[in-house]
Protein backbone atom coordinates (compact mmCIF):
# COMPACT_ATOMS: atom_id res chain seq x y z
CA UNK A 1 0.00 0.00 0.00
CA UNK A 2 1.35 3.73 -0.82
CA UNK A 3 1.71 6.16 1.73
CA UNK A 4 -0.26 8.91 0.25
CA UNK A 5 -3.08 10.06 2.12
CA UNK A 6 -6.09 7.87 1.91
CA UNK A 7 -8.87 9.87 1.62
CA UNK A 8 -13.21 9.02 1.57
CA UNK A 9 -15.50 10.53 -0.36
CA UNK A 10 -18.56 11.20 0.99
CA UNK A 11 -21.81 11.45 -0.90
CA UNK A 12 -20.18 9.62 -3.51
CA UNK A 13 -23.24 8.95 -5.90
CA UNK A 14 -23.99 12.52 -6.15
CA UNK A 15 -22.67 15.34 -8.86
CA UNK A 16 -19.77 16.35 -6.73
CA UNK A 17 -19.19 12.49 -5.21
CA UNK A 18 -18.27 11.45 -8.60
CA UNK A 19 -16.16 14.38 -9.76
CA UNK A 20 -14.14 13.85 -6.42
CA UNK A 21 -13.71 9.89 -6.89
CA UNK A 22 -12.39 10.34 -10.19
CA UNK A 23 -10.52 13.27 -9.35
CA UNK A 24 -8.75 12.06 -6.33
CA UNK A 25 -7.88 8.41 -7.81
CA UNK A 26 -6.23 10.40 -10.84
CA UNK A 27 -4.46 12.61 -8.60
CA UNK A 28 -1.47 10.92 -7.76
CA UNK A 29 -1.77 12.76 -4.71
CA UNK A 30 -4.06 11.02 -2.96
CA UNK A 31 -5.05 7.31 -2.12
CA UNK A 32 -9.20 7.02 -2.61
CA UNK A 33 -10.08 4.59 0.21
CA UNK A 34 -13.86 4.43 -0.38
CA UNK A 35 -17.18 6.28 -1.03
CA UNK A 36 -19.69 6.93 1.82
CA UNK A 37 -23.30 6.45 0.58
CA UNK A 38 -26.62 6.25 2.59
CA UNK A 39 -27.95 2.79 3.87
CA UNK A 40 -29.92 1.43 1.02
CA UNK A 41 -28.77 2.70 -1.72
CA UNK A 42 -27.70 0.69 -4.96
CA UNK A 43 -24.00 1.06 -5.41
CA UNK A 44 -23.18 -0.08 -1.61
CA UNK A 45 -20.79 -3.24 -1.53
CA UNK A 46 -19.54 -2.04 -5.36
CA UNK A 47 -16.29 -0.46 -6.43
CA UNK A 48 -16.56 3.37 -6.92
CA UNK A 49 -15.57 3.19 -10.54
CA UNK A 50 -17.82 0.21 -11.51
CA UNK A 51 -21.08 1.97 -10.16
CA UNK A 52 -19.81 5.32 -11.95
CA UNK A 53 -20.61 2.74 -15.55
CA UNK A 54 -16.38 2.92 -15.58
CA UNK A 55 -13.38 0.95 -14.96
CA UNK A 56 -12.64 -0.49 -11.06
CA UNK A 57 -11.02 2.12 -8.99
CA UNK A 58 -10.01 -0.29 -6.34
CA UNK A 59 -12.40 1.17 -3.58
CA UNK A 60 -15.61 0.32 -2.79
CA UNK A 61 -18.94 2.03 -1.56
CA UNK A 62 -20.02 1.71 2.08
CA UNK A 63 -22.56 2.33 4.29
CA UNK A 64 -20.27 2.45 7.22
CA UNK A 65 -18.63 5.74 7.21
CA UNK A 66 -16.82 4.78 10.87
CA UNK A 67 -15.04 1.92 9.20
CA UNK A 68 -14.20 4.04 6.00
CA UNK A 69 -13.08 7.14 7.91
CA UNK A 70 -10.86 5.09 10.38
CA UNK A 71 -8.97 3.74 7.25
CA UNK A 72 -8.49 7.60 5.83
CA UNK A 73 -6.40 10.63 6.69
CA UNK A 74 -9.03 12.39 4.73
CA UNK A 75 -12.77 13.11 4.40
CA UNK A 76 -14.07 14.96 1.48
CA UNK A 77 -17.89 15.83 2.01
CA UNK A 78 -20.21 17.27 -0.13
CA UNK A 79 -23.39 15.52 1.02
CA UNK A 80 -26.16 17.45 3.23
CA UNK A 81 -26.48 19.26 6.14
CA UNK A 82 -27.42 16.60 8.15
CA UNK A 83 -25.38 14.19 7.02
CA UNK A 84 -21.95 16.75 7.16
CA UNK A 85 -22.50 17.27 10.89
CA UNK A 86 -22.33 13.74 11.47
CA UNK A 87 -19.42 13.41 9.78
CA UNK A 88 -17.92 15.76 11.53
CA UNK A 89 -18.24 14.77 14.59
CA UNK A 90 -16.93 11.10 13.16
CA UNK A 91 -13.89 12.43 10.87
CA UNK A 92 -13.11 14.17 14.26
CA UNK A 93 -13.24 10.73 16.05
CA UNK A 94 -10.53 9.28 13.55
CA UNK A 95 -8.74 12.94 13.94
CA UNK A 96 -9.13 12.50 9.73
CA UNK A 97 -8.76 16.16 7.99
CA UNK A 98 -12.28 17.16 7.06
CA UNK A 99 -12.85 18.99 3.97
CA UNK A 100 -16.61 20.51 3.52
CA UNK A 101 -18.25 21.58 0.58
CA UNK A 102 -21.69 21.18 2.05
CA UNK A 103 -23.76 24.29 1.62
CA UNK A 104 -26.85 25.24 2.98
CA UNK A 105 -26.06 25.02 6.89
CA UNK A 106 -27.72 26.65 9.23
CA UNK A 107 -26.17 28.24 12.66
CA UNK A 108 -27.13 25.31 15.16
CA UNK A 109 -25.09 23.09 12.20
CA UNK A 110 -22.21 25.39 12.39
CA UNK A 111 -21.88 25.20 16.15
CA UNK A 112 -21.84 21.51 16.00
CA UNK A 113 -19.02 21.36 13.02
CA UNK A 114 -17.39 23.81 15.37
CA UNK A 115 -17.08 21.80 18.27
CA UNK A 116 -15.21 18.99 16.24
CA UNK A 117 -13.17 21.29 14.82
CA UNK A 118 -11.37 21.28 18.42
CA UNK A 119 -10.14 17.91 17.85
CA UNK A 120 -9.64 17.72 14.06
CA UNK A 121 -8.66 19.65 11.32
CA UNK A 122 -11.90 21.21 9.39
CA UNK A 123 -11.51 22.85 6.13
CA UNK A 124 -15.25 24.44 4.88
CA UNK A 125 -16.13 27.28 1.87
CA UNK A 126 -18.90 27.50 -0.11
CA UNK A 127 -17.07 27.44 -2.92
CA UNK A 128 -13.88 25.47 -3.43
CA UNK A 129 -12.79 27.27 -6.62
CA UNK A 130 -9.87 29.34 -7.03
CA UNK A 131 -11.53 31.75 -9.36
CA UNK A 132 -14.47 32.42 -6.30
CA UNK A 133 -11.96 32.97 -3.64
CA UNK A 134 -10.44 35.37 -5.65
CA UNK A 135 -13.56 37.10 -6.31
CA UNK A 136 -13.89 37.19 -2.85
CA UNK A 137 -11.26 39.18 -1.63
CA UNK A 138 -11.92 41.27 -4.42
CA UNK A 139 -15.41 42.04 -3.62
CA UNK A 140 -14.32 42.86 0.23
CA UNK A 141 -11.57 45.24 -1.35
CA UNK A 142 -14.42 46.68 -3.89
CA UNK A 143 -16.58 47.47 -1.11
CA UNK A 144 -14.23 49.22 1.22
CA UNK A 145 -13.69 51.61 -1.21
CA UNK A 146 -17.33 52.38 -1.75
CA UNK A 147 -19.77 53.86 0.21
CA UNK A 148 -22.99 53.44 0.78
CA UNK A 149 -23.91 55.62 -2.30
CA UNK A 150 -23.45 52.23 -4.10
CA UNK A 151 -25.66 49.72 -3.67
CA UNK A 152 -24.70 46.45 -3.31
CA UNK A 153 -26.49 43.00 -4.99
CA UNK A 154 -25.33 39.41 -5.23
CA UNK A 155 -27.20 37.28 -8.43
CA UNK A 156 -26.38 33.71 -8.68
CA UNK A 157 -27.40 31.22 -11.40
CA UNK A 158 -27.27 27.47 -10.38
CA UNK A 159 -29.02 24.10 -12.17
CA UNK A 160 -32.62 22.97 -11.75
CA UNK A 161 -31.00 20.28 -8.63
CA UNK A 162 -29.79 22.85 -6.10
CA UNK A 163 -32.37 22.79 -3.03
CA UNK A 164 -31.04 25.47 -0.81
CA UNK A 165 -31.00 29.68 -2.01
CA UNK A 166 -29.03 31.59 -1.96
CA UNK A 167 -25.94 29.72 -2.75
CA UNK A 168 -23.22 29.27 -0.44
CA UNK A 169 -20.71 30.95 -2.65
CA UNK A 170 -23.68 33.72 -2.70
CA UNK A 171 -23.09 34.04 0.96
CA UNK A 172 -19.89 34.07 0.56
CA UNK A 173 -19.39 37.02 -1.39
CA UNK A 174 -21.90 38.34 0.68
CA UNK A 175 -20.11 38.07 3.94
CA UNK A 176 -17.13 39.70 2.09
CA UNK A 177 -19.40 42.80 1.03
CA UNK A 178 -20.52 43.12 4.34
CA UNK A 179 -17.29 42.96 6.35
CA UNK A 180 -15.44 45.57 3.84
CA UNK A 181 -18.50 47.59 4.57
CA UNK A 182 -17.99 47.32 8.14
CA UNK A 183 -21.27 45.87 8.93
CA UNK A 184 -23.18 42.60 9.69
CA UNK A 185 -24.39 40.33 6.66
CA UNK A 186 -27.27 39.30 9.15
CA UNK A 187 -28.39 43.29 9.72
CA UNK A 188 -27.72 44.31 6.18
CA UNK A 189 -28.79 41.27 3.82
CA UNK A 190 -32.48 41.05 1.93
CA UNK A 191 -33.33 38.14 -0.12
CA UNK A 192 -35.79 37.53 -3.02
CA UNK A 193 -37.77 40.17 -3.37
CA UNK A 194 -41.74 39.85 -4.24
CA UNK A 195 -45.00 42.25 -4.80
CA UNK A 196 -45.02 45.73 -3.30
CA UNK A 197 -41.40 45.73 -1.88
CA UNK A 198 -41.09 49.42 -1.24
CA UNK A 199 -37.95 51.39 -2.32
CA UNK A 200 -34.28 49.81 -1.79
CA UNK A 201 -33.66 50.47 1.57
CA UNK A 202 -29.81 52.18 1.40
CA UNK A 203 -26.52 50.25 2.94
CA UNK A 204 -28.69 46.85 2.60
CA UNK A 205 -26.91 43.70 0.58
CA UNK A 206 -29.56 42.18 -2.12
CA UNK A 207 -29.62 38.13 -2.82
CA UNK A 208 -31.28 37.01 -6.17
CA UNK A 209 -31.48 33.44 -7.00
CA UNK A 210 -31.56 31.98 -10.43
CA UNK A 211 -32.23 27.96 -10.95
CA UNK A 212 -32.35 26.03 -14.31
CA UNK A 213 -31.42 23.69 -16.66
CA UNK A 214 -27.77 22.44 -15.98
CA UNK A 215 -26.21 25.52 -15.10
CA UNK A 216 -22.84 24.67 -12.72
CA UNK A 217 -22.43 27.62 -11.19
CA UNK A 218 -22.73 31.48 -11.78
CA UNK A 219 -22.05 34.73 -9.60
CA UNK A 220 -22.31 38.56 -10.03
CA UNK A 221 -21.59 40.81 -7.38
CA UNK A 222 -23.01 44.25 -9.02
CA UNK A 223 -21.99 47.41 -7.17
CA UNK A 224 -24.81 50.20 -8.89
CA UNK A 225 -24.35 53.86 -8.48
CA UNK A 226 -26.22 57.08 -10.09
CA UNK A 227 -24.72 56.70 -12.98
CA UNK A 228 -22.55 53.75 -13.36
CA UNK A 229 -21.94 50.10 -12.35
CA UNK A 230 -19.36 47.83 -11.25
CA UNK A 231 -19.43 44.46 -11.72
CA UNK A 232 -17.75 41.05 -10.80
CA UNK A 233 -18.22 37.70 -12.76
CA UNK A 234 -17.89 34.28 -12.20
CA UNK A 235 -18.98 31.34 -13.99
CA UNK A 236 -17.71 28.07 -13.09
CA UNK A 237 -18.24 25.57 -16.40
CA UNK A 238 -17.03 22.28 -14.39
CA UNK A 239 -17.51 20.81 -11.48
CA UNK A 240 -13.53 19.81 -11.51
CA UNK A 241 -12.65 23.12 -10.19
CA UNK A 242 -14.86 22.67 -6.96
CA UNK A 243 -12.93 18.96 -6.54
CA UNK A 244 -9.23 20.08 -7.29
CA UNK A 245 -10.07 22.87 -4.51
CA UNK A 246 -11.61 20.07 -1.97
CA UNK A 247 -8.19 17.73 -2.56
CA UNK A 248 -5.89 20.49 -2.93
CA UNK A 249 -7.89 21.30 0.78
CA UNK A 250 -7.74 17.68 2.00
CA UNK A 251 -3.87 17.77 1.30
CA UNK A 252 -3.06 20.65 3.00
CA UNK A 253 -4.78 19.69 5.72
CA UNK A 254 -2.56 17.47 6.89
CA UNK A 255 -0.25 17.76 10.12
CA UNK A 256 -2.52 21.21 10.89
CA UNK A 257 -3.48 22.11 13.97
CA UNK A 258 -7.06 21.56 14.87
CA UNK A 259 -9.42 24.51 14.01
CA UNK A 260 -11.80 25.28 11.04
CA UNK A 261 -10.07 26.68 8.24
CA UNK A 262 -11.04 28.10 5.04
CA UNK A 263 -10.00 28.13 0.98
CA UNK A 264 -8.77 31.48 1.95
CA UNK A 265 -6.21 29.70 4.75
CA UNK A 266 -5.68 26.94 1.83
CA UNK A 267 -4.90 29.27 -1.37
CA UNK A 268 -2.78 31.88 0.88
CA UNK A 269 -4.64 34.81 -0.79
N1 LIG B 1 -18.34 24.17 -1.77
C1 LIG B 1 -18.34 23.94 -3.09
O1 LIG B 1 -17.39 24.26 -3.83
C2 LIG B 1 -19.52 23.21 -3.68
C3 LIG B 1 -19.56 22.88 -5.04
C4 LIG B 1 -20.63 22.12 -5.52
C5 LIG B 1 -21.61 21.71 -4.65
N2 LIG B 1 -21.56 22.06 -3.35
C6 LIG B 1 -22.53 21.60 -2.37
O2 LIG B 1 -22.31 20.20 -2.17
C7 LIG B 1 -23.53 19.59 -1.79
C8 LIG B 1 -23.82 18.41 -2.69
O3 LIG B 1 -24.03 18.85 -4.01
P1 LIG B 1 -24.35 17.82 -5.19
O4 LIG B 1 -24.74 18.65 -6.36
O5 LIG B 1 -23.24 16.85 -5.33
O6 LIG B 1 -25.65 17.09 -4.59
P2 LIG B 1 -26.21 15.64 -4.90
O7 LIG B 1 -27.60 15.62 -4.38
O8 LIG B 1 -25.95 15.26 -6.31
O9 LIG B 1 -25.30 14.67 -3.99
C9 LIG B 1 -25.40 14.56 -2.59
C10 LIG B 1 -25.05 13.12 -2.24
O10 LIG B 1 -24.97 13.01 -0.81
C11 LIG B 1 -25.56 11.77 -0.46
N3 LIG B 1 -25.95 11.79 0.95
C12 LIG B 1 -26.88 12.56 1.55
N4 LIG B 1 -26.99 12.21 2.85
C13 LIG B 1 -26.10 11.22 3.07
C14 LIG B 1 -25.74 10.44 4.21
N5 LIG B 1 -26.32 10.63 5.40
N6 LIG B 1 -24.77 9.51 4.07
C15 LIG B 1 -24.16 9.33 2.88
N7 LIG B 1 -24.45 10.02 1.76
C16 LIG B 1 -25.42 10.96 1.87
C17 LIG B 1 -26.74 11.61 -1.41
O11 LIG B 1 -27.18 10.28 -1.48
C18 LIG B 1 -26.12 12.11 -2.72
O12 LIG B 1 -25.47 11.07 -3.41
C19 LIG B 1 -24.60 20.70 -1.83
O13 LIG B 1 -24.75 21.24 -0.54
C20 LIG B 1 -23.97 21.72 -2.76
O14 LIG B 1 -24.45 23.01 -2.56
C21 LIG B 1 -20.54 22.81 -2.86
O1 LIG C 1 -24.17 22.82 -7.46
C1 LIG C 1 -24.20 23.35 -6.34
O2 LIG C 1 -25.05 23.06 -5.48
C2 LIG C 1 -23.16 24.35 -6.00
N1 LIG C 1 -23.12 24.75 -4.76
C3 LIG C 1 -22.18 25.67 -4.22
C4 LIG C 1 -22.92 26.89 -3.68
O3 LIG C 1 -23.98 26.71 -3.04
O4 LIG C 1 -22.45 28.00 -3.88
C5 LIG C 1 -21.06 26.03 -5.16
C6 LIG C 1 -21.47 26.08 -6.58
C7 LIG C 1 -22.21 24.81 -7.02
Amino acid sequence: MSDLPGIVVTGVSGRMGRMLAQIVAESGKARLVAGVERPGHAWIGQDIGVAMGGAPLGALVTDDPVEAFARAQGVIDFTAPAATVEFAGLAAQARAVHVIGTTGLEEADLEKIGAAARHAVIVRAGNMSLGVNLLTRLTRKIAEALDEDWDIEVVEAHHRMKVDAPSGTALMLGEAAAAGRGVSLKDARVSGRDGITGVRERGTIGFSAIRGGDIVGEHDVIFAADGERVILRHVATDRAVFARGALRAALWGQGRKPGQYDMIDVLGL
